[in-house]
């Protein structure tokens, strides 16, 4: 398959927009007009700089407003139309896309249309170029691709064919099984955009809000296995018009784009048959995830007091230190936590000191990780061989890092990393008695990450390809500082144990988010119990001070659910709350705030409850802020 993308979908200039396409392994691009028309380049200029880049020049686009119930108009339109082929000729770009007209003088007879198309098209072919017609979302006349291609077809023209747009077709909730009816060879071009569900006008949400093929919540899948059936074999090309990407860096930008078409293809490779498609491209797949194992915190000098406390009273126990670093080991219920005090925390986040802790490393189980960088590798994400930072610079490479944001990397560990903690840490002699605790968990339930606004998008690309996690209703959560948008993401098939991810976004930068918590960005563990009023009683025994939640709130639940009074003075007695999904139940209590964005929680989830308690959100923050 070959890869495209508009220049319009990028930051910077054109040349910093070529140089981004060329290194993120894209074949060609579509010349965003404006991008032209504000370049110092020429068109002989730009054909050289993409030949030298080894990228084609697939589309020219886009040529607005061509069809007209004024004879006049319709003229001078096919005036401008010849200087745009001009261009194209020294650009060695042979298609130029018209989309449909949104002006109150469209055409709006079918016949008359399709003779204006037909009259482009006889001055495209004198030249040897193509028209590639597209129905706008918001088209005045022409608004679907069915319509554009009864158009296509009624002009029955060799110059002229259509360009599907996912954007505008499922922005509409349009079933595009119908692309399937149109020959693959009058397919010219294929766009194509995800984008966040949202009820709003569809020019704006258009214009300001599409993301890649993986990043919203469109069935792009589906869309592109019609398209492959249908025949069509051209160019795969992204048209991104979005915000914050316009805002970003340009280069990771374009790799993420980049990225977001594999992972596409192989989600299409998946549901066509291989004799049909015998050029696309699939990652190769990994051996399952077994669950969070180990978390590591960096927690600072001025912080791991603070942490230690919280850790001891969820039944945590201090059972080693590093030899060569101010690392802590901590241990309970076969989930190991490592306490980095070093100054700088020089092992994971550099430069990172102001909101302290901050989940560093989040180790997952896996039999192979190598085959998790075989996976991340094909995916053009960058999976490191760690060695652990061994007592005598002894190494373990059974554990393969990928970073999810600057902060905080999911490590995922073999069979023989366990033994690297033995060998790194000096471990407390055993027959302290505590290796008999009775545990208080049944193991990590999901972790919360802070996610800063700029890489939003990136990071649920990442978690979606190559972890295949999938996407939960996201809530957006007003509380006591604002609103909070909020996204779960679960591993499927992931049996009792599934890795689960909240992400919680945060404005800006990582580094800029001192202070997250008073906007709603807060990391955190969440560890999962079959008791939590047994748990909760053994806490309170550990010093544990449940975070005061207000009488109010459970007044509240007694209104909403009738749940009995000595439930809920139960659960006030340790700070519970609670919500259910219908059959499922959930209850959770949370720790204070340990510096200014970390906590933890502790869940149960009763007769499969799926939820996060999101409802809740608002109620803890406000008493974690009253707590700080
Ligand atoms: O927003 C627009 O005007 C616009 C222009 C060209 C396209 O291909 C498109 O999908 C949208
Ligand atoms: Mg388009």
């Amino acid at each position: 398959m070959r890869t495209s993308i508009a220049t319009v979908s990028l930051s910077g200039t054109l040349d910093e927009k070529l140089a981004a396409i060329a290194a993120a392994g894209f074949d060609g691009f579509e010349v965003f007009e404006p991008d032209f028309v504000g370049s110092p380049l020429s068109a002989p200029d730009l054909a050289a700089r993409a030949r030298d880049l080894g990228l084609t020049v697939d589309l020219y686009q886009p040529f607005r407003d061509l069809d007209s119930v004024d004879p006049d108009t319709f003229a001078r339109n096919l005036v401008r139309a010849e200087r745009k082929f001009d261009v194209m000729e020294q650009l060695g770009c042979d298609t130029l896309l018209v989309c449909s007209s949104p002006l109150p003088q469209a055409v709006r007879d079918d016949d008359l249309l399709t003779e204006q198309l037909t009259v482009l098209a006889d001055a495209a072919q004198r030249r040897g170029l193509r028209i590639a017609y597209e129905a706008l979302a918001w088209g005045a006349h022409v608004n679907t691709y069915r319509h554009s291609w009864k158009l296509v077809s009624a002009a029955d023209h060799p110059a002229l064919g259509v360009c599907l747009d996912s954007f505008h077709i499922l922005s509409r909730g349009d079933d595009p099984s119908g692309i399937r009816d149109i020959p693959g060879d009058k397919i010219f071009f294929l766009q194509l955009a995800d984008a966040p569900a949202m009820a709003m006008d569809v020019l704006q949400w258009s214009r300001h809000y599409r993301n890649f093929p993986g990043q919203g919540n469109f069935d792009l899948t589906a869309f592109g296995t019609h398209v492959q059936a249908a025949g069509y074999r051209g160019p795969w090309s992204l048209e991104i018009f979005n915000d914050t990407f316009r805002g970003s860096d340009t280069g990771r930008t374009a790799a993420d784009a980049h990225r977001s078409l594999l992972y596409l293809e192989g989600e299409v490779a998946r549901q066509v048959a291989a004799d049909s498609s015998p050029v696309l491209f699939e990652a190769p797949a990994a051996s399952p995830l077994e669950g969070v194992v180990s978390l590591r915190i960096a927690a600072g000098p001025g912080k791991d007091d603070a942490l230690r406390t919280v850790l001891g009273r969820l039944g945590f126990r201090l059972a080693g230190v590093h030899g060569a670093h101010d690392l802590q080991l901590w241990r309970h219920a076969g989930v190991t936590v490592v306490v980095d005090a070093s100054p700088g925390t020089v092992w994971t986040a550099p430069g990172l000191p102001a909101h302290l802790p901050v989940l560093t490393q989040i180790g997952v189980r896996s039999a192979d990780p190598e085959s998790w960088a075989a996976r991340a590798r094909a995916l053009e994400v960058r999976a490191r061989d760690v060695a652990m930072p061994g007592a005598d610079g002894g190494t373990d490479t059974d554990v393969v890092r990928l970073d999810v944001t600057d902060a905080t990397s999911l490590d995922v560990r073999g069979p023989a990393s366990a033994a690297a903690w033995e060998a790194a840490f000096e471990l407390y002699p055993s027959g302290r008695g505590w290796e008999d605790d009775v545990p208080l968990f049944t193991g990590v339930d999901h972790v919360g990450l802070a996610i800063p606004s700029d890489n939003w998008d990136g990071v649920m690309l990442l978690l979606r390809s190559v972890f295949a996690m999938e996407p939960h209703e996201g809530l957006d959560v007003t509380d006591a500082v604002g609103m909070l948008r909020n996204r779960a993401l679960e591993e499927p098939g992931g049996g009792a144990d599934p890795l689960r991810l909240t992400l919680g976004m945060v404005p800006g930068s990582v580094t800029s988010h001192l202070g997250a918590a008073r906007r709603g960005g807060i990391g955190h563990v969440a560890f999962g119990c079959s008791d939590i009023f047994t748990t909760a009683a053994s806490m309170r025994a550990r010093g544990f001070e449940p975070l005061p939640i207000p009488p109010n709130y459970y007044d509240d639940l007694d209104a909403r659910f009738g749940l009995p009074r000595a439930l809920l003075d139960r659960m006030a007695e340790s700070g519970i709350l609670y919500d259910t999904d219908g059959d499922g139940e959930f209850f959770h209590l949370f720790t204070p705030t340990v510096g200014a964005d970390f906590f933890f929680e502790v869940v149960q989830r009763v007769r499969g409850y799926r939820g996060y308690g999101d409802a809740n959100a608002a109620v803890r923050l406000a008493a974690q802020l009253r707590a700080m």
